[in-house]
């Protein structure tokens, strides 16, 4: 399901320009989005769930225009959200919650429902923990629950935010490969703060800052943006003064700086092979 946007522009009352004129194209696959707290990503992913309604522009998913109820209603219909802060209710189990959720979705027989959520249990590996209350789950296993909520339609698109903050590492890997694994066919947009979530998984990617476009590409080609701008420095003394420090690790003879500046920060340094965060670096601190 390809995703259009041209000339997308949110305004907040009180004037905060969420989203400046904003042009992007998404192809059908996993495709990662990167940005600053504040650059948008959240907003841009509301739009297209028809939750926030633009400014001005024009945004069309899988060729249905979200400007209009019935190009909303189309998309909402093969649409799966996993938002920053999914609530749950506590007293639920995770079974019942699922339940209920596909009843609001409109899952009306019983028997279909009850199928539904016994496969998506599965598929995210809580069918032994399904009639545990949810108060009881970990991070971990909540998120879980929240994609499986996400899957529960079948959806051709799938939208989330931010899903691996606070997640252990374990989780964390099963959580992304259980996103690259449900792709295939369909496009699953994923908002996050840990580049490397995407390193792994996504092979296009973009970068929104103050609300614009501010890099369109694959993986690959933002890690090069970095290339000859990564550095490594070992010093028993302060760290160099020139560029951003990405890592600082102790070792023999004082501390290994690993550094994103546009020339040799020091005549020691030695120039090493980027990263996708030093390109992501390279491309938001200049
Ligand atoms: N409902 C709102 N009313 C007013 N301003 C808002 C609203 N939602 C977001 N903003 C502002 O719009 C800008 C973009 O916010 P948004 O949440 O889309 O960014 P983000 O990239 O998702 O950030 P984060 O990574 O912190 O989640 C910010 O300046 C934010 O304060």
């Amino acid at each position: 399901m390809r995703i259009e946007i041209s000339g997308l522009t949110k305004t907040y009352r009180g004037g905060v320009a969420a989203l400046d004129g904003l042009d992007l194209t998404v192809p059908t696959g996993m495709f990662g989005l990167l940005g600053a707290n504040g650059a948008g990503k959240t907003t841009l992913m509301r739009i297209l769930a028809g939750l926030v309604r633009p400014t001005s522009g024009q945004v069309t998913v899988g060729g249905h225009d979200m400007s209009t109820g019935a190009g909303r209603t189309a998309v909402q219909r093969g649409l799966g959200y996993l938002p920053q802060d999914l609530g749950v209710y506590p007293d639920l189990t995770a079974r019942q919650f699922l339940d209920y959720v596909a009843l609001l979705k409109g899952v009306d027989d019983r028997m279909a429902r009850r199928r539904r959520v016994g496969e998506l249990l599965e598929v995210v590996a809580l069918t032994g923990d399904a009639d545990r209350r949810l108060r009881g789950f970990s991070g971990g296993m909540r998120q879980r629950v929240g994609i499986a909520q996400a899957l529960l339609a079948d959806p051709r698109l799938l939208i989330v935010d931010e899903p691996t903050a606070g997640l252990d590492p374990q989780e964390r890997i099963r959580f992304r490969t259980l996103l690259s694994q449900f792709a295939g066919q369909r496009t699953v947009l994923l908002s996050t703060h840990i580049v490397d979530d995407i390193a792994q998984t996504c092979r296009d990617v973009a970068v929104l800052a103050r609300g614009r476009l501010a890099f369109r590409g694959t993986v690959d080609e933002l890690t090069h943006r970095a290339r000859g701008q990564v550095w490594s420095i070992v010093t028993d003394g302060p760290p160099p003064a020139e560029g951003t420090v990405v890592s600082a690790l102790p070792h023999e003879g004082g501390t290994r700086y690993r550094v994103v500046a546009p020339a040799a920060p020091d005549p020691r340094a030695r120039p090493v092979e980027p990263a996708l965060e030093d390109g992501y670096l390279a491309l938001t601190t200049r």
